[in-house]
């Protein structure tokens, strides 16, 4: 039986009186990749952000009702804990640019005060730069600036350096929005590799790379989940008129 890592039940969350996730209960099962997709606006970022309480960091942000990894209530742990149990990779790839290769990757670790031997940081830098596809591509360069790099490299090395905290869950948000095809192509191959080890929760606006990528698909509306369900499933048999006239490019 699949189990659930991330689960949320009644969920809202507010910018001021902007109530823009709306009553949101979902599980996520561990060591698969969800796709969360829905027209702009309809509250997908803010709901992802909430999963490791990044929401709460914006001014005037606020939410409500219960968000649990595994049996543990996110709201109740210390939100450095979250975050590094729940990592996050961003829209447009963003190493640190006055470091190198090597100090963006274990960046995490002196951001949060945690010291490291010469060898476990040669462990880590290796093993996760190994583990976002890139090693082969960097290991000569490693103490070049993260900069140098492509936009695709960018945003492996920006998965690297989240993967090396040794996070469960990894939330991306649009993570090939700046990428081209190939770049874009070879993020969504890591991406199949990780979910052997992290679980996966993806925002995109792209139904090709959804149905490409992912096991279920959560399409929101309006801050509401109107539809969760095996991503195949969802695309050819949606069982809601929204989500029908979504994929079929009705609105976007
Ligand atoms: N920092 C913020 N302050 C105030 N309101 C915000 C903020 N960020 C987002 N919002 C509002 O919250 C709502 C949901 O935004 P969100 O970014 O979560 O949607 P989205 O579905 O991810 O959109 P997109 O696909 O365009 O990125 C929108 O009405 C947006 O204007």
């Amino acid at each position: 039986m699949e189990s659930t890592i991330i689960s949320s039940s009644n969920f809202n969350a507010y910018f001021g009186t902007n109530h823009v996730v709306k009553n949101v209960n979902i599980e996520i099962p561990k060591n698969s990749v969800i796709a969360v997709m829905g027209p702009s606006g309809c509250g997908k970022t803010t709901f992802l952000r909430c999963i490791n309480r990044m929401h709460e960091l914006t001014p005037g942000a606020t939410s409500d009702g219960k968000m649990m990894l595994h049996d543990d209530d996110v709201y109740e742990m210390h939100p450095i804990f979250v975050r590094l149990k729940i990592g996050m990779v961003f829209q447009r790839p963003n190493p640190f640019p006055n470091l190198s290769i090597y100090d963006n990757v274990i960046a995490g670790y002196k951001l949060n005060g945690l010291r490291l031997s010469k060898s476990e940081k040669d462990r880590i830098v290796e093993q996760s730069l190994t583990r976002s596809a890139l090693w082969n591509e960097v290991k000569d360069s490693l103490h070049k600036k993260g900069t140098f790099l492509s936009g695709g490299q960018q945003q492996r090395l920006c998965i690297a350096r989240a993967i090396a905290m040794e996070p469960e869950v990894l939330l991306l948000d649009e993570p090939t929005s700046a990428l081209d095809p190939i770049s874009t192509a070879s993020i969504e191959e890591l991406l199949y590799e990780l979910k052997s080890t992290y679980t996966l929760v993806i925002v995109t606006h792209n139904m090709q790379q959804a149905a490409r990528v992912s096991n279920k698909t959560a399409f929101f509306y309006l801050g509401e989940l109107v539809e969760y369900n095996v991503t195949k499933e969802l695309f050819t048999n949606p069982k809601d008129s929204r989500t029908q006239n979504y994929i079929t490019g009705r609105f976007s």
